[in-house]
């Protein structure tokens, strides 16, 4: 077989079999599935059911809050936030290139209300969002966040039918999980400096589905050339993360990616698919090896620590002894393409 792994190209799923009530047809998909997390760890996914309103409702949701003053987009600065989401500037995440992305985003957790036992419990990252008062704010990206967490819910039974599960192992995994959606803005900059839009990494989750307007996304291969990953109409970008990676023991891949420079202004939207705070990242039963080299960690645990390293109010508070990093937390990139 030819080295797939050396990928000059992302490929393209047309997923609506997997809406069939025919297995075979669900099974086709898998298949063209399983290839591409296999080889390449992205694709893109056509035949989706995601209404377009729901995605030029999102669309036009970053715009009105990117484009408020920066003072009252600091009134929702995710230093000030119990639980990790909200208005993220420019400056505040740096990960392991001490560069810091050129880009300001708007983390929006999944709603978790404030009388949910986890909550309660204190648990990291879960809870309740805390809105910005845009007129109408709410609404579309609840609405874009649902639709696209349930497509989510879709595509993972096609990874286990991809894997050789049962379609339904992770439909119980995701009920009150730690999955952002994130709006994120690349403002144009002529003044830019060879500031990468996001530095090289892999994602933390289970898998990504990405919306973007723009170029820009790039992915490397095992030869470590970086592939275009260009916004297609129609179709969402899907990229499995470091959680997938270690449940399937290496058989999917994280595969590393980056946003380079911005020649225009630039939005995207991904979605990290997270299966719930407490479960473990460790291969499942049918991945399960003696020596498989993955130790076990919360995927919720994986998450919070790479918050810590990554974003400079919580690195200033476990400098300051406020917060410290979970038992077994991972440095940065240690996974996916990037850990070699
Ligand atoms: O903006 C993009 O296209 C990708 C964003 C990304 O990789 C991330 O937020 O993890
Ligand atoms: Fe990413």
């Amino acid at each position: 077989m030819a080295d797939t792994k050396s990928f000059t190209s992302i490929p393209e799923v047309d997923i609506s079999g997997l809406y069939s009530t025919d297995l075979e047809k669900r099974e086709a998909v898998a298949r063209e599935l399983g290839d591409a997390a296999r080889n390449i760890g992205f694709l893109y996914i056509s035949g989706h059911r995601v209404d377009p309103t729901l995605i030029d409702g999102v669309r036009s949701a970053a715009r009105d809050l990117f484009a408020l003053p920066m003072e009252r987009k600091m009134a929702y600065y995710i230093g000030r936030s119990a639980t990790h989401k909200g208005y993220v500037p420019e400056g505040e995440e740096v990960y392991g290139t001490g560069r810091p992305d050129h880009k300001e985003a708007f983390d929006i957790g999944y709603e978790v209300p404030a009388d949910n036992p986890l909550v309660l419990a204190g648990t990291p990252l879960l809870g309740p969002n805390d809105w910005p008062d845009v007129p109408g704010f709410r609404e579309r990206a609840e609405a874009y966040y649902r639709a696209v967490f349930g497509l989510g819910r879709t595509l993972f039974q096609g990874f286990a039918l991809a894997l050789g599960l049962p379609e339904n192992t992770f439909d119980d995994m995701a009920k009150y999980p730690p999955s952002k959606l994130r709006m994120i803005h690349y403002p144009y900059d002529a003044e830019a400096q060879d500031a990468p839009g996001i530095g090289a990494h892999t994602d933390y989750e289970c898998f990504t589905i990405l919306l973007a307007d723009a170029p820009g996304l790039e992915v490397m291969n095992e030869r470590g050339e970086w592939i275009d990953a260009p916004p297609r109409p129609g179709a969402f970008v899907v990229n499995i993360g470091d959680m997938l990676e270690v449940m399937t023991a290496g058989a999917f891949v994280a595969t590393a990616h980056r946003v380079r420079k911005v020649g225009e202004e630039r939005y995207s939207f991904p979605l990290f698919y997270a299966c719930d705070y407490h479960t473990a990242i460790k291969p499942l039963p049918a991945f399960a090896e003696e020596d498989s080299g993955y130790e076990a960690l919360k995927i919720g645990d994986h998450m919070w620590s790479q918050a810590l390293q990554t974003y400079q109010y919580l690195v200033r508070k476990v400098e300051r002894g406020e917060l410290a990093l979970p038992s077994g937390a991972r440095g940065t990139a240690t996974f996916g393409r990037l850990k070699k």
